[in-house]
């Protein structure tokens, strides 16, 4: 592998465990679902600057005509961890006041700390691409747990990409659109994801790629392990 000078990194299954968005970040959106939901008139009425209100209307009219069916919409795409952007945008949104109160802090592999510090002191670059939203990236990032601590990792990450601005991650134009967008040569950049559909489709666009494999991940099939060169954390790559 030449030498890599940027680094473009998951989130959930990568840098931090899944159990942290499932078992926390997840239960604290359906825990604040009903009563969001309850600030608004059904059908849904649009003149409104409110963000969460504006994201609530960009979903189909016939899942917005009532509190009943948005809620029951929300809640089975949360069950079966449909990467809806639609979703992924009000997550953020509703986050916000877990990581403001301090309930929400992320507990970001040490090892992946400690590589973001080191890449970037050594002036590489660090990019992140998650299905989580722009603005769920910041805070997850900006509240970032380290020996007991929050801290702020945002300094070092020179850009987020969602499915919004980006695309669909399993998608080799997004990868390609990723290039594009920051001027990056595919060969310059490796990719780091727990998602073998991923790992495939931004290998396919030219980019180093491996699989991350951290406890409670999915496991990989033979043909993958043989595929796709794979590690368990970051520690090898500084
Ligand atoms: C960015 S915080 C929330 C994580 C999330 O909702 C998610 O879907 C993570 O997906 P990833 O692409 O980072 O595996
Ligand atoms: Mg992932």
């Amino acid at each position: 592998m030449t030498e890599i000078q940027n680094y473009l990194l998951d989130i959930e299954g990568t840098v931090c465990p899944i159990t942290f968005v499932k078992d926390e970040l997840f239960p604290f959106f359906l825990k604040a679902l009903p009563s969001l939901l309850s600030k608004y008139q059904y059908p849904l009425q649009h003149n409104d600057s409110d963000a969460a209100l504006q994201t609530l209307s960009k979903f189909p009219e016939d899942l917005t005509e009532s509190y009943d069916k948005i809620l029951a919409h929300l809640n089975d795409l949360v069950a079966r961890d449909i990467k809806d952007p639609l979703l992924k945008q009000l997550q953020g949104l509703v986050w916000q006041a877990g990581y403001d109160s301090g309930e929400i802090k992320c507990p970001v592999y040490e090892d992946a700390i400690i590589a973001i510090n080191r890449w970037t002191s050594e002036g590489k670059k660090v990019f992140i691409y998650s299905s989580g939203s722009v603005k769920a990236q910041k805070l997850l990032f900006g509240h970032t747990l380290e020996n007991g601590k929050s801290v702020d990792l945002n300094p070092l990450i020179s850009g987020y990409f969602d499915t919004l601005n980006a695309g669909m991650k399993n998608e080799t134009t997004s990868y390609t659109k990723i290039l594009e967008e920051t001027g990056l040569t595919a060969e310059n950049v490796l990719f780091l994801s727990d998602n073998v559909n991923e790992v495939r489709a931004a290998f396919d666009s030219g980019m180093h790629s491996i699989i991350v494999c951290r406890p409670g991940n999915a496991e990989l099939s033979e043909d993958d392990r043989n595929k796709f060169k794979s590690i368990d954390d970051f520690s090898g790559l500084v």
